[in-house]
């Protein structure tokens, strides 16, 4: 389905002498259909194995395609799957059915590459002479799915060469592996869990985004001036929450309350670059909101020597929304409870407290639409797509070392503040 050029983080295949198809027959491949139902999952093999209904169902009809972007860096690779995404969205005709597709070598991390399956119904049969044109750009990799007269089916390279051309695997049924394949990249992909791995992403992003340059800068002044091995420190307390949740209301109620230094992540000094990261994909943009932490971290690490530093988001919010991002499909795929993926970064400052803000989804919609403001994506997504704010929810309450406290954030804004300054009061010793 893909080829040897396009290389998976810290996966290589084995053996370049041996035909591209051939080796990807070691590994698994998923097409989802939709977020709801479970995905598809089929292997490669040189013989015919046993037909079912699923896959009766995803090849029974149309055209079938699957196309993947080829290149050799992680960010390059990054930018031109979702480049492909928008160029395959373009340009297919009605009829045609795109779907996110991977291939994986089951439960083994990083080794998850990511592209998409077309099924073409159109009139014209266009997905065809539009994968030929994207390939002739020399960007991607394409293979072809047909169907034999005794109902099996056959997978073969869209390609130049001539024996490769001939060369055919029988599509045949795999089990679902033991965690969901999206699952299975995360780590220093969506999430980062030193400053260093944030670090090298922008690094290896410097030629095509100027700006990461700035950042980085940023980052390595603020860790110059931070000055975290002061003996006493004052208590760090976090607050969390989705969208509307009441965070800005409360943390300037106890900012005053408390005489504390309200801080955020990411931190104004980002402000400026955030519109810029936040159209990447994620692998680059949860590096910039990852770097972003760093940088709070040192002025928590600052301020919080002289006064109680109350801070807006945090790593768990970085986290969760990477998590609930990059896991498709239901909150079942998420990754099990005290899984590696919810421990804090072992070099990031940990705070006194974290407190989850939560209300209702209907008192969320209804704070929303009350203040009226522009979303980014992601949060216009969590209003329609239920699945995804479920997924946030439930990665924010996993996240270990430090835990959240959930707050009910429901009654006045009074109320909510009288109920958080107890809880620091107990917690902190404030
Ligand atoms: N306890 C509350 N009861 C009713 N309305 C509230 C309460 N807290 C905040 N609001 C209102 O809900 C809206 C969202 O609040 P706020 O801006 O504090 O949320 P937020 O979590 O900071 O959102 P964002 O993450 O988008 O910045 C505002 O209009 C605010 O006045
Ligand atoms: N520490 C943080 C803070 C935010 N994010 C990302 O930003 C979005 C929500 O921020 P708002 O300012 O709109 O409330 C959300 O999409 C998060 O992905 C983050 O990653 N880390």
């Amino acid at each position: 389905m893909f080829t040897l050029h396009c290389k998976p983080i810290g996966y290589r295949m084995a053996n370049r002498s041996m035909s591209r198809l051939a080796q990807w027959c070691s590994r698994v491949f998923m097409v989802e259909i939709n977020e709801k139902t479970e995905p598809i999952y089929f292997a490669l093999s040189s013989k015919p194995g046993a037909r079912n209904s699923e896959l009766e169902a995803l090849f029974g009809s149309g055209k079938l395609f699957s196309v993947c972007a080829l290149c050799d860096g992680r960010v390059q690779s990054a930018r031109s799957h979702v480049h492909l995404k928008t160029a395959l969205a373009e340009k297919l005709a009605p009829g045609c059915d795109l779907f996110d597709t991977a291939s994986f070598l089951p439960d083994v991390n990083n080794s998850l590459i990511r592209g998409f399956f077309l099924r073409d119904n159109s009139a014209l049969s266009s997905a065809e002479r539009v994968v030929t044109q994207l390939q002739q750009k020399g960007s991607v990799c394409v293979f072809r799915y047909t169907r034999e007269e005794n109902g099996h089916y056959l997978c073969s390279a869209v390609t130049d060469e001539p024996a490769e051309r001939e060369r055919i695997y029988y599509v045949t049924p795999a089990p679902a592996p033991q965690h969901h394949p999206s699952t299975l990249n995360i780590i220093n992909s969506d999430v980062f869990y030193q400053m260093a791995e944030a670090y090298k992403v922008l690094q290896e992003c410097s030629d095509v985004i100027p700006e990461s340059k700035a950042v980085l800068e940023l980052v390595e002044e603020q860790q110059l001036e931070s000055n975290s091995s002061h003996d006493k420190r004052f208590p760090v307390i976090v607050i969390e929450g989705l969208d509307a949740t009441g965070k800005t209301t409360l943390t300037c109620s106890l900012q005053k309350a408390l005489g504390a230094v309200l801080l955020k992540s990411p931190p104004e000094c980002l402000a400026q670059f955030r519109q810029r990261f936040d159209a990447e994909p994620p692998l680059i943009r949860r590096a910039f909101y990852a770097l972003g932490n760093y940088i709070t971290a040192a002025q928590i690490a600052r301020e919080s020597s002289h006064a109680p530093v109350i801070v807006d988001r945090y790593w768990h919010s970085t986290a969760a929304y990477a998590i609930a991002t990059a896991v498709s499909g239901r909150e079942e795929n998420l990754p099990a409870v005290g899984s590696e993926i919810y421990e804090w970064p072992s070099d990031l400052l940990r705070p006194s407290l974290v407190l989850l803000l939560s209300v209702s989804p209907e008192e969320r919609l209804r704070r929303l639409t009350h203040r009226g403001l522009d979303k980014t994506e992601e949060e216009s997504q969590l209003e329609i797509n239920h699945l995804f704010r479920r997924k946030v929810d439930e990665a924010y309450k996993r996240i270990q070392n430090p835990a959240c406290m959930v707050v009910d954030a429901s009654p006045s804004p009074d109320h909510v503040l009288e109920q958080v300054l107890c809880l620091i009061r107990n917690k902190c010793n404030l």
